[in-house]
């Protein structure tokens, strides 16, 4: 059971017009809405009547192998979310954005201003951008080794914190009797030397509602892990059955106590594309009628991309070839390790695991009636997999419109969601307190950059 509450939390990870490969394809969706911000702003409203905790954008920096079926990353999510954040209220907004290209100091600033335009409702999920294609784009040969970008991403993050506590809670005055905008004694500069960014601050605008936005992650390799233990308050993570998920949910959960912190202070949200539907059957049916539409073509380069293994010429009806071991792997490991466990299990042809992988990239695909999904959902809270889900909509609107109109009202009823919100933040939607501020009066990390007000 999730640590300290009774409820669980719901994330909306949207993506396009659905996580399914082929879902710009399948007549239950209209591919030019990709394009179209009022489509984002319509999805926001779905999830908010839902009363889910948060929507969540997935990004990277390349076009990837989808040149000809890219209908995923196509806003950059921040700028994305500051639409939907206009068109909401309540539902958190988390964004996407890496730690191995750019700078702290310009990104703490862009999520300081969702978080000020949202009324505290940003989130960062931190990304390590494993893949070629994006390094490329920033002049660097090849994908940086794997233990490199969480070093950089460790450094990274404590720069950001400490840029988003360089302002004091009370530090804005904002008295035009006296002029004084800000207490230049109670805005600090963080004086930042280290071996990748050297950062003086302070941050040049003062902490939003919620203190700063809420930290995601979604690394599951061991380095990935143990960097969710320091520094996340909510992890996403693939994983397809129950054993697997409470493994993965101990290990984060033993690792948090280990630097200090509460284990209910990591949220972990296990993610499920849900294809839902009156009775089973149905719903079995709605899955293959995209599963038929898959391009195996596109598939076979999305799975090479996947495993660093070239499969185009591979014939789609043998199984897998021998992979690489997992330490020869600089990408993302733990999807890496989940479909050749995936291949070598099941012992599945090529053309069988395109099929599985088609509805969420590896993700856990699930057809069936609303109670059936609350009941998964139920299971994996009660018995210590989940403190939440990633709920990924093979199809959008309407897989989201299904989810929240189907499936949340059982969930209410049983007493595991929430009926209304209770909080204006984020951070209180996932029932994390307020983040206090490392620079108390008279503690400050660096100097305050004024004398203090008369
Ligand atoms: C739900 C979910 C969403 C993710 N979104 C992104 C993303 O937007 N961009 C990205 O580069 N990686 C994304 N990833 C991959 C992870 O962030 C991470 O980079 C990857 O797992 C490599 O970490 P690892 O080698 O520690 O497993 C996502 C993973 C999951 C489970």
């Amino acid at each position: 059971m999730s640590q300290g509450s009774q409820h669980f939390h719901l994330n909306a990870f949207l993506m396009g017009v659905g996580h399914h490969e082929a879902a710009w394809r399948h007549p239950r969706t209209e591919a030019h809405r990709v394009l179209d911000v009022k489509h984002f702003q319509e999805l926001g409203r779905i999830a908010e009547r839902g009363k889910l905790d948060s929507v969540f954008f997935a990004d990277t920096l390349a076009i990837g192998p989808r040149l000809e079926h890219n209908t995923q990353a196509i806003f950059e999510p921040v700028t994305l979310l500051s639409a939907i954040a206009v068109a909401t209220e309540h539902v958190g907004l988390i964004a996407t954005a890496s730690t191995s290209y750019g700078d702290p100091y310009s990104l703490a600033r862009k999520f300081t201003s969702l978080d000020h335009i949202s009324g505290g409702r940003a989130g960062w999920n931190i990304v390590t951008s494993a893949g070629a294609d994006e390094a490329a784009n920033f002049g660097v040969d090849g994908i940086p080794a794997h233990s490199g970008r969480y070093e950089r991403a460790a450094e990274f993050v404590d720069v950001a914190l400490a840029l988003w506590d360089s302002w004091e809670d009370d530090a804005v005055v904002l008295d035009p009797d006296t002029g004084l905008f800000a207490d230049p004694a109670k805005v600090h500069t963080i004086d930042h030397d280290g071996p990748r960014f050297q950062v003086k601050g302070p941050l040049n605008s003062p902490r939003s509602a919620q203190g700063r936005p809420l930290l995601v992650q979604a690394g599951s390799s061991e380095s990935g892990k143990e960097f969710a233990a320091r520094h996340a308050e909510a992890v996403f993570t693939a994983q397809r059955t129950l054993a697997q998920g409470q493994e993965f949910y101990r290990d984060l959960k033993a690792g948090v106590v280990k630097y200090g912190r509460n284990a209910g202070d990591l949220k972990v949200l296990p993610g499920i594309v849900p294809f839902i539907a009156d009775t089973q059957e149905e719903a079995e049916a709605l899955e293959r009628s995209f599963t038929d539409l898959i391009s195996p073509a596109y598939s076979l380069r999305q799975l090479s991309t996947m495993l660093g293994v070239d499969l185009t010429e591979h014939s789609l009806d043998a199984p897998l070839p021998p992979l690489p071991p997992l330490n020869e792997i600089q990408g993302n490991k733990s999807r890496y390790q989940l479909v050749k466990d995936l291949a070598e299990d099941g012992s599945l042809t090529v053309r069988q695991l395109i099929g599985l992988l088609g509805g969420g990239r590896g993700h856990r695909t699930f057809a069936g009636t609303p109670e059936q999904v609350a009941d998964e959902l139920q299971i994996w809270f009660e018995q210590g997999a989940a403190d939440g889900f990633n709920i990924m909509p093979p199809y959008l609107p309407g897989g989201l419109d299904d989810f929240v109109d189907q499936v949340v009202p059982i969930l209410q009823d049983r007493g595991l969601f929430r009926t209304e919100y209770t909080s204006t933040t984020l951070r209180g939607h996932y029932g994390l307190g307020e983040v206090g501020n490392r620079f108390a009066p008279g503690d400050a990390l660096g100097g305050a950059i004024g004398e203090a007000s008369a």
